[in-house]
């Protein structure tokens, strides 16, 4: 009888790759961002990406960035762990304390929709816009309200 494998991913590749996947369902041609939610017990409770609300025709709308916000995507988008925690369908005492996997570092209106939300550790693939103003305040939000970040790297 072979031993048990011991070379699998850990939990932090899984769901990260869970998130990953998720990004491959935006339909941003410059930024696709997922986001997986998941419990202490190693349950996912929910996941979202990078799109325009279901009700919207994304034909109809501008996919790329604009000086006018009527033509600018980011009016008309929604981030990846907004609807990860709109798509949320248990009750909300379940996601506190829960850990967020997003592929990149939360923008500051996400970083108040997850703390409100109870959300207690953000891990991240990607930090691009770090060091940038709306950065600063993201990672002020999450240090002032004891929300834990930290970065992982998923092999290729
Ligand atoms: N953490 C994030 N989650 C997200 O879902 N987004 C989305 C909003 C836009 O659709 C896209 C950013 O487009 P761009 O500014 O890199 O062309 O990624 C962006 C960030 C980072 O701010
Ligand atoms: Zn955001």
């Amino acid at each position: 009888m072979p031993g048990k494998r011991t070379d699998v991913i850990s939990w932090d590749e899984f769901f990260m790759r869970v998130a990953m996947a998720a990004a491959m369902r935006s339909k941003d041609p410059n930024t696709q961002v997922g986001a997986c939610i998941a419990d202490a017990n190693h349950r996912i409770l929910s996941v979202g990406y990078n799109g325009t609300p279901s009700a919207l025709n994304d034909d109809e709308f501008p996919w790329e960035t604009a000086d006018d916000p009527l033509l600018d995507k980011h009016s008309y988008v929604i981030h990846a762990e907004a609807n990860a925690i709109l798509n949320y369908r248990g009750s909300n005492k379940d996601l506190q304390g829960a850990t967020v996997y997003v592929t990149l570092f939360p923008c500051h209106e996400c970083a108040k929709t997850l703390v409100q939300a109870g959300i207690g550790e953000v891990v991240y693939l990607g930090d691009k816009y770090e060091g940038t103003q709306d950065n600063l305040i993201s990672k002020r939000i999450l240090d002032t309200c004891g929300v834990t970040y930290r970065q992982v790297t998923v092999a290729d």
